[in-house]
C-alpha cells in the first residue's frame, strides 16, 4: 500500500501550479540535451560559429554556404567550426588553409561523410558513386579502375570521341543558329558534348540523336535534381533527424532514384547484351565484365557506371557554357582576338582542329582553361570529406571522424592569394612574363578539381574536353552578344546560378550570336572530322 502512494504523490507533487512550469523546463532541457547531441563534441581551441539549439549554425549559413561563410571567415578567421543540426563541419574559407588541410593532410582526409538523403534514400539500391564513397578497400578498388581508365594516356586514347562529340555539337549549333542569323543557347549541346562523351567511354554507347534526344533529356534532368540531394546545404533532414518524419519527405528523392535506376540499368543491360551478341565497342565497364580476373562486384561496376554518368555531366558543361558567355561580352571580345591570334601562330596552316586531338600547344588556350575552373568555381563547397586520422590545425586537435567542407569559391576568390580575383583573367595562368599573378602559376592552380588524395580523376578527360572544345570554338566562331537584352548572360560566378545551394551550378538560361569566322574553313574543318570519326 506503502509503494503504491508514493508514485502518486511525486505526480502530485510535479502537478502542483508552482513546480509544474519547472518540471517541464526540466523535462524540454533534458531533451534537447539529448536531441542537440553532435556526432562531433565541440573542438578546443578551434574558432566556432555560435549557433542556436537543434538548428546550429544552418539559418547563418543559409541559402549560399559558399559567400555566406566567407564573410564568416572575416570575423572567425579562414578556419571555423560550425554546427549543422546534428553535425560539426570544419570549413576552410581561403587557398592556404585548404591547402594545408587537404595537400598537407592528404592521407588523413581521405574519407567522405555519408548524408540521410543521397546515400540512405537515393542510393539504397544502386549504391555509392566514387566521388560520395566512404573511405574502404571497395571504393579503393573501384578508384584505381576508374582512375586507370582516365589517366594520361588513356585519355589520349580517346580523343576520336572528342573529335566526333565536338564536330557534332558545332555542326548542330551551325544549323540550329541558322549559320549566325539566329542566337542561341550553348546548354543543351554541351550537356550532349560531356554525357556522350561519358557514356561512349563507359558503355561504348553514345547519343545518337540530337539535343532534342530523350534518354539525353532524361539523365540530364534527373541527375541534376540528384546532385541537389548531395548538396551539402538544400536538405536540412541530413542534419536534423526528426525533419525525417516529416510526411512526404522521402517521396521526391525516391522518385529520381527510381528514375535513374530505370536508365543505370537500361544502359548495362545493353551492354551486356552487346557482349554476348559479340557486338561491344571497347570500353570501360565492358573491359571489367569481361576480365575474368576482374576484382571487382555487379555493384562496383555500377558504381563505376553511376559516376562516369554523372560526374562530368554538370560540370563540364557549367563551365564551357559560363565562359563561352563570358567571351561574348566587351572584355571577352579581346580575349578571343588574343585566343586566336595564338592559335593562329602556332597552327599557320589552318589544322588546329586535327592537331588540337595529339597536343597541347596554345599556353593562351590552357591558361583559358584554368582560369574557367578558377572563376566559374562550378563546385563552390567541394565534395564533403572526413578525416580518418587527427589533424592538428594551429593549437586544435581535430579528432578523426570530423567532416570538412572545402569553400573553393572562397579559395578562388581570396585576394590574399590571387591578384584582382574578381577579373576574369587568363594571363594570371601564364608562366611566362606573368603578368598579373604570380603567386597563381605556383603549384596547384585552382582547386576547381579540388584537392589531395581524393581529387578529382577525371580531370585529365575534363581539361581535354574544354581544350578542345575552346579551341574549336573561337577558330569556327566570333562569339558576340545576344541580340535581345533578356538573353544576356549574367557574368559573375554567384550571380549567374540558378541555384547558389545545389552541389554544382546550375547557370541561368542566355544566348549568344555565333559568327562564322570563315564559312569554307568551318564546313573544311567539319568534313575532315567526320571523315576521321565515321567509324565511332
Ligand atoms: C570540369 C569538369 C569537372 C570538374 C570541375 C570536377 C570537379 C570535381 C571535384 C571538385 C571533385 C571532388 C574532389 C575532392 O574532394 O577534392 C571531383 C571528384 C571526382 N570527379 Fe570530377 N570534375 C569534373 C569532371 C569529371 C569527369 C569528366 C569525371 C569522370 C568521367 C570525373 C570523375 C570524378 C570522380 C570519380 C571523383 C571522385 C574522386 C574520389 O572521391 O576519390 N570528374 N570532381
Amino acid at each position: 500500500m506503502a509503494q503504491s502512494a508514493e508514485p502518486q504523490s511525486i505526480t502530485a507533487f510535479l502537478f502542483q501550479p508552482q513546480i509544474l512550469p519547472f518540471f517541464l523546463i526540466a523535462v524540454l532541457f533534458t531533451a534537447l540535451k539529448i536531441i542537440d547531441k553532435t556526432d562531433v563534441p565541440k573542438i578546443k581551441n578551434l574558432p566556432e560559429v555560435p549557433g542556436i539549439p537543434i538548428f546550429g549554425n544552418l539559418f547563418q549559413l543559409g541559402d549560399n554556404h559558399a559567400i555566406n561563410a566567407q564573410k564568416l571567415a572575416q570575423k572567425h578567421g579562414p578556419v571555423f567550426q560550425v554546427r549543422l543540426g546534428n553535425r560539426r563541419i570544419v570549413f576552410a574559407n581561403t587557398f592556404e588553409s585548404v591547402k594545408n588541410l587537404w595537400i598537407t593532410n592528404q592521407s588523413a582526409l581521405i574519407s567522405r561523410p555519408t548524408l540521410h538523403t543521397f546515400h540512405t534514400v537515393v542510393s539504397s539500391s544502386e549504391g555509392f558513386t566514387i566521388g560520395t564513397s566512404p573511405w574502404d578497400e571497395s571504393c579503393k578498388a573501384r578508384r584505381k579502375a576508374a582512375a586507370t581508365a582516365l589517366n594520361r594516356p588513356a585519355v589520349q586514347s580517346y580523343m576520336p570521341i572528342i573529335d566526333y562529340e565536338s564536330k557534332k555539337s558545332i555542326k548542330e549549333m551551325l544549323e540550329k543558329s541558322k549559320y549566325g542569323d539566329v542566337d542561341i543557347d550553348p546548354n543543351p549541346y554541351f550537356q550532349r558534348y560531356a554525357l556522350s562523351t561519358s557514356l561512349t567511354l563507359n558503355y561504348g554507347i553514345k547519343i545518337e540523336g540530337n539535343v532534342d534526344d530523350s534518354m539525353l533529356q532524361e539523365i540530364v534532368h534527373v541527375e541534376r535534381e540528384i546532385s541537389n540531394f548531395r548538396s551539402t546545404a538544400t536538405n536540412w533532414a541530413d542534419y536534423i533527424p526528426l525533419m525525417r518524419l516529416w510526411p512526404g519527405n522521402n517521396d521526391k528523392p525516391l522518385e529520381y532514384k527510381k528514375r535513374r535506376g530505370a536508365y543505370m540499368n537500361r544502359l548495362l543491360s545493353m551492354l551486356k547484351e552487346r557482349i554476348a551478341n559479340g557486338t561491344d565497342k571497347p570500353c570501360i565497364s565492358g573491359n571489367v565484365l569481361k576480365d575474368p580476373e576482374a576484382k571487382l562486384n555487379d555493384a562496383e561496376v555500377m558504381s563505376i557506371g553511376l559516376t562516369m554518368v554523372s560526374a562530368g555531366l554538370d560540370t563540364v558543361p557549367g563551365n564551357l557554357i559560363m565562359t563561352v558567355a563570358y567571351l561574348s561580352s566587351p572584355h571577352g571580345q579581346e580575349i578571343q582576338a588574343r585566343a586566336l591570334e595564338e592559335i593562329n601562330k602556332i597552327y599557320p596552316e589552318n589544322d588546329s582542329w586535327e592537331r588540337c586531338l595529339h597536343e597541347e600547344k596554345c599556353e593562351y588556350i590552357t591558361a583559358l582553361v584554368k582560369e574557367t575552373l578558377r572563376y566559374w568555381s562550378v563546385i563552390p563547397i567541394c565534395l564533403p570529406r572526413k578525416n580518418i586520422k587527427d589533424i592538428k590545425w594551429g593549437d586544435a586537435t581535430i579528432p578523426a571522424g570530423t567532416s570538412f567542407y572545402m569553400n573553393a569559391y572562397g579559395a578562388h576568390y581570396d585576394t590574399s592569394h590571387f591578384k584582382s580575383p574578381f577579373e576574369f583573367s587568363p594571363d594570371r595562368y601564364l608562366t611566362d612574363k606573368t603578368l598579373d599573378d604570380a603567386s597563381a602559376t605556383r603549384g596547384t592552380p585552382h582547386y576547381g578539381y579540388g584537392a589531395g588524395s581524393r581529387m578529382c580523376i577525371g580531370s585529365h578527360l575534363a581539361n581535354r574536353e574544354l581544350y578542345t572544345a575552346f579551341l574549336r570554338l573561337i577558330t569556327a566562331f566570333e562569339i558576340v552578344p545576344p541580340r535581345q537584352k533578356r538573353d544576356e548572360p549574367i557574368l559573375d560566378c554567384m550571380g549567374c546560378n540558378k541555384l547558389p545551394n545545389g552541389l554544382t551550378m546550375d547557370p541561368k538560361p542566355f544566348k549568344v550570336g555565333l559568327r562564322v569566322r570563315n564559312r569554307e574553313l568551318v564546313d573544311r574543318w567539319l568534313r575532315e572530322a567526320e571523315e576521321r570519326t565515321k567509324d565511332l
